[in-house]
């Protein structure tokens, strides 16, 4: 078998967040960053120039803000937090807890195949909770392709998303398949829409889908990426379009035009339960 070496290094910055603390991980000819801050994967490249992830040029981590791109982690709440989370009405960030916090790196193991690392984080601050608990993302970079996995042990309401924003070539000519042929549109207050047309980024979608496949295709122009997904009972998708973007203080003008979100979700909180959830990306070409 022919040798692929990897490598695991800690890295100052990314991009124009110069003081960022990050690691860097390479498997022969594909890399990727992680930010230590929300353990959010900043970058993937299969092969040397090809990025697939989207990073707002606008994106900042100071103040305590979410970075704007790449792979967020969203827990133990998706958006909003509502019930059981919000007990006192109190004014929770979307999206959870883990986004704007320093991680912890607990694991790296660069091996001939394989570069693997795991950032975990303790949360003592759930609203649902006494006890502290613990997230771990395990990120596993081979020649072929990127593992994002979000494992927590602790048997308890919670929901997760690994919510990749993609970088498209051209919005106009990307898809994603298959979908399932009812959603929950977010754009209408959560109404549920029946419809088996394909999905065009041609106006603001957010929608959430239940019971999604395991393997989606996203397609932009000559770009195909192959995305396999573990634990979820829901996918989202997102794109702000034209006057959600502008809303938004961390996109730069159109920036809309540049990504789309796939993001692999588990948001039922009928049982407590442990979380594993895992997001595989391959790029086809
Ligand atoms: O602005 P953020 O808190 O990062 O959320 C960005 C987006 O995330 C998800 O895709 C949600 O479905 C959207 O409703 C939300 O606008």
């Amino acid at each position: 078998m022919s040798q692929t070496l990897s490598q695991i290094s800690t890295q100052t910055g990314f991009a124009h967040l110069t003081d960022l603390p990050c690691l860097k991980l390479v498997c022969g000819e594909a890399s990727a960053v992680i930010s230590l801050y929300g353990a959010q994967l900043l970058s993937y490249q299969p092969a040397p120039g090809r990025e697939l992830l989207w990073l707002s040029p606008k994106a900042v981590w100071q103040q305590q803000q979410a970075i704007r791109g790449g792979v967020p982690v969203c827990w133990p709440w998706f958006g909003p937090a509502g019930k059981p989370f919000n007990i006192s009405a109190a004014k929770l960030p979307n999206h959870g807890l883990v986004r704007n916090r320093l991680w912890r790196q607990v694991q790296a193991e660069p091996s001939t195949q394989l570069a693997l690392v795991t950032l975990s984080i303790d949360v003592d601050d759930i609203p649902t909770l006494h006890n502290s608990v613990t997230l771990n993302l395990t990120l596993k970079l081979t020649a072929e392709a990127l593992t994002l996995q979000l494992d927590c042990a602790e048997p308890m309401l919670q929901q997760a998303a690994l919510h990749s924003y993609f970088a498209v070539p051209s919005l106009s000519d990307t898809s994603v398949s298959p979908l399932p042929g009812a959603y929950l549109d977010k754009t209408l207050g959560g109404e549920r829409v029946e419809s088996t047309a394909p999905l065009r980024f041609e106006r603001e979608i957010d929608r959430v889908y239940p019971e999604p496949a395991a393997e989606l295709l996203l397609q932009s122009g000559a770009q195909q990426l192959n995305i396999s997904q573990l634990g979820q009972d829901a996918t989202v998708v997102w794109n702000p379009w034209r006057e959600r973007n502008k809303a938004l203080p961390d996109l730069a003008e159109n920036s809309y035009q540049q990504f789309v979100c796939v993001e692999t979700a588990k948001l039922d909180l009928n049982q407590p339960a442990a979380l594993q959830l895992s997001q595989r990306l391959t790029s086809l070409r």
